[in-house]
């Protein structure tokens, strides 16, 4: 264990003032990250692509989506096929349920595959997941940092953490109406990284 991984475990709570949030280290054993690390090397890929002034521009990441038979889903314009659950992705939602007290139904994986890949600012805040969603988000492999930044509120304080794998982070409350977040780029050399973000889609 290098020092880069933080010591304390048990929920770490994230102060957002109209948002909130909580992280989890260690939260999966080495054994277990390992074997969801390999099982979801095969989970179905997808590069999709952006429209940017009528030009299609790939997103800097793979992703993949699964759901219940019964939760659509699109998000920033890219409309993702949906998948069955396959058995590992099944029993991290029960052990993210679990651990969290919420039940989901549908999760986005996200692929980085190196320092290049990352997400920009943007919320989770699709109709389809209701007012004040709660997002729980598993990390495997490569550490990154996570950034929050306050939609208006420039009095507020951007936010940083480090998403260690094995670890847990639950967004809630208003953090996707009031908060943006993001994966940023980086040049330090860092190993390939899966992220995999339960959410609970609202149908009727
Ligand atoms: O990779 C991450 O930790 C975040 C991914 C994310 O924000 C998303 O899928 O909406
Ligand atoms: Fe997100």
């Amino acid at each position: 264990m290098t020092d880069q991984f933080s010591l304390f475990r048990g929920w770490q709570s994230i102060d957002l003032n109209d948002g909130q949030a909580r992280y989890l280290n260690q939260w999966l054993s080495e054994q277990e990250q390992a074997t969801y690390w390999q099982a979801f090397q095969h989970l179905a890929w997808e590069s999709p692509s952006i429209r940017i002034a009528g030009k299609a521009i790939p997103i800097p990441r793979l992703n993949a989506w699964y759901a219940d038979r019964n939760a659509g889903y699109g998000y920033s314009g890219i409309k993702l096929p949906r998948l069955d659950w396959t058995p590992e992705l099944r029993s991290l939602k029960e052990r993210v349920e679990q651990a969290t007290g919420y039940s989901f139904n549908a999760v986005l994986a996200n692929y980085y595959r190196d320092g290049n890949d990352s997400v920009d600012w943007h919320a989770d805040d699709e109709p389809e997941l209701g007012s004040n969603p709660v997002i729980a988000s598993v990390s495997l492999g490569g550490v990154r940092s996570f950034k929050f930044k306050h939609r208006q509120d420039r009095s507020l304080a951007p936010v940083s953490l480090l998403l260690e794998p094995g670890s847990l982070l639950e967004m809630s409350g208003g953090t996707q109406k009031n908060w943006l977040h993001k994966v940023p780029k980086t040049k330090k050399v860092v190993d390939a990284r899966i992220n995999l973000t339960f959410r609970k889609i609202i149908c009727d």
